[in-house]
């Protein structure tokens, strides 16, 4: 198992996710690489996932020659992922590689940058839509982000998770996040796991993760 406990945060440690991460940061990485990046990262986190977090069950398989005993994952069927529009789109392509039958929700929530940090570090978020499905208690939530920084934009995303339902379980996965954040979730969601590929040094004035990759969105989408 590559996930390794660190108190308020489990770090994703698969050399291929931190291989992929190093891609991610270098600002020679352009847009399509940039894209692929993400998409590969996801599928990367997806296995990880299914390999330190869910539990597996024995069964009985007929072979062409013979029975014997082989091993599946429990609750596929029972996976929601959830894309943070828009950063998360090809993150979550990626973890669909994964989880390829899992119910998926949407919802559009980004920084109020213009307004800048609050007295308490977090943003103003602004929410135009919101599309998720009911959530069971045997359900595994994945709210996808590549980035968590303040963590503004997750704790108001997972208001309205909270909402759907109460799951078997419920994981943040980020690709890089700032300790700032991961403090914030710790202290709003004691009960929500996140997991994260890298955990960066600081935020700087603006709210951007240090040394982090940039502006995910921007960077994935080609916009500035
Ligand atoms: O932890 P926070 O301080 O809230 O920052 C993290 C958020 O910032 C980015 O989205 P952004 O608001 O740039 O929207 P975008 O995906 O449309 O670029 C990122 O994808 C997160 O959603
Ligand atoms: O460093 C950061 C912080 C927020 N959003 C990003 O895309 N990058
Ligand atoms: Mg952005």
């Amino acid at each position: 198992m590559t996930i390794e406990d660190r108190g308020e945060a489990k770090l994703l440690t698969h050399a291929l996710a931190r291989h992929t991460l190093t891609d991610l940061r270098s600002v020679e990485t352009e847009q399509v690489a940039f894209r692929k990046g993400l998409v590969k990262l996801g599928r990367i986190c997806g296995y990880e996932i299914i390999d330190g977090i869910m539990e597996t069950a024995y069964e009985t398989v007929q072979t062409p020659l013979t029975e014997t005993t082989g091993e599946r994952v429990v609750g596929m069927d029972d996976v929601v992922i959830i894309n943070v529009l828009r950063a998360a789109t090809p993150f979550v392509e990626g973890l669909l590689k994964a989880f390829p039958r899992a119910r998926q929700g949407v919802i559009s929530a980004s920084r109020d940058e213009e307004g800048g940090m609050d007295e308490e570090g977090a943003f103003d978020i602004e929410v135009d839509y919101v599309k998720l499905p009911e959530i069971t208690p045997e359900d595994t939530v994945i709210i996808a982000d590549p980035m968590l920084a303040t963590g503004s934009t997750m704790a108001t995303v997972l208001e309205y998770v909270r909402e759907m339902g109460d799951p078997a379980r419920l994981l943040v996965l980020s690709a890089v996040s700032a300790p700032e954040g991961i403090v914030r979730l710790d202290e709003q969601f004691p009960d929500v796991d996140v997991l994260t590929v890298a955990i960066d040094d600081h935020l700087d004035d603006d709210g951007y993760i240090v040394p982090g990759l940039g502006d995910a969105g921007d960077r994935a989408f080609r916009t500035t």
